[in-house]
């Protein structure tokens, strides 16, 4: 028990909750339903005086990355789940990978993996608003809710991390910052069939018959009186803002045959040059991520055994 006299919630806790009552055998426990995609990162180098991640300094690097919705579901309609999500590994073979998983709203409603877990239990009982009304802190992401706009396509999302993170240079310098892949196309594509469950998996993949598809990578620096450990609040639009450099997406393939489906795109995987914020969030996330991807690359082994014996 904690000091605020409440039990934490362990990655155990999360993911049977995350996972509810039908398990689907194989798949990530949430973002279930999403797609594989890769390509290269032209990095601009305008943050290489702050960090000294490979991934930062100019050049091009290969990455591997998935597009996916929110939920438990596989097979669960694109165009109605309220959260669109972009995970990259960036120089994917290496030490120096970076990883991150971002999704669409720019904050967390609430600050503690405690209060994201009774967040979920309010979801899963239908008395979301009673919760809102109790958490004050949930301002920020309901002011930015009340105006999204779920847009045609993955192409045409904002993707934000969300949580704070450090820059370190090679003098060991911190720099607080957060991120966000910006769309690099004004092209608001076409939905063939809006009640089909890849609705914008068929939108992504015609549109890259035409050619690849771009994304701005741009950090924002914090200042003194932004708190790095609390994702509510968003950070001043005139804060400074840096383009790491372009996402160049090449190839996409559905997940149980693309490179992405047995990683973890974990928040806490970073090379020399990252450092994690105190945000407890990021804890609760890469023990979660751990324990649903145990889950599911036992099933996968599970089914390969199963399918070797009949064989
Ligand atoms: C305590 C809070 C959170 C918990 C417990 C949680 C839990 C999970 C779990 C269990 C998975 C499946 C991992 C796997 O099997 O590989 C997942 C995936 C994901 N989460 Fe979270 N999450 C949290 C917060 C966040 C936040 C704040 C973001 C965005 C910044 C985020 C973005 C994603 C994305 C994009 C994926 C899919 C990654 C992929 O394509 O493999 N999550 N989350």
């Amino acid at each position: 028990v904690t000091v605020s006299g409440r039990a934490p919630v362990s990655a155990q806790d999360f993911v049977n909750l995350q996972q509810g009552d039908t398990i689907q055998m194989g798949f990530r426990r949430a973002h279930a339903n999403g797609f594989c995609i890769s390509g290269e990162f032209q990095a601009s180098g305008e943050l290489a005086a702050y960090s000294s991640a490979k991934a930062l300094q100019p050049g091009s690097y290969p990455f591997i990355g998935r597009m996916s919705i929110a939920g438990n579901n596989p097979t669960a309609p694109d165009l109605r789940a309220p959260v669109r999500s972009l995970a990259l590994t960036i120089l994917p073979d290496t030490a120096d990978q970076w990883r991150t998983a971002m999704n669409t709203p720019p904050v967390m409603a609430v600050a503690t993996p405690e209060k994201f877990y009774q967040q979920l239990l309010a979801i899963q009982s239908n008395t979301v608003p009673q919760f809102f009304a109790d958490h004050p802190e949930t301002a920020h992401f309901l002011e930015w809710r009340s105006h999204y706009q779920p847009s045609q396509s993955y192409a045409t999302e904002r993707y934000h991390s969300i949580n704070a993170f450090y820059l370190v240079d090679r003098q060991g310098k911190r720099q607080a910052v957060r991120w966000a892949a910006l769309p690099l196309t004004d092209d608001a594509g076409v939905i063939a069939d809006e009640e089909a469950p890849d609705a914008l998996q068929q939108e992504f993949f015609n549109r890259l018959q035409q050619g690849p598809v771009r994304f701005d990578v741009q950090f924002t620096l914090a200042t003194a009186n932004d708190d790095p450990a609390d994702a509510t609040i968003p950070w001043p639009e005139t804060n400074p803002q840096l383009s790491a450099g372009t996402i160049v997406i090449e190839q996409a393939s559905v997940q149980q045959e693309g490179a992405c489906n047995a990683l973890n795109f974990d928040p806490l995987v970073l090379p020399a040059g990252f450092a994690p914020s105190a945000d407890p969030i990021l804890r609760a996330r890469a023990a979660a991520y751990a324990e649903s991807h145990r889950r599911r690359a036992r099933e996968v082994l599970m089914q390969q055994f199963a399918g070797g014996a009949n064989e």
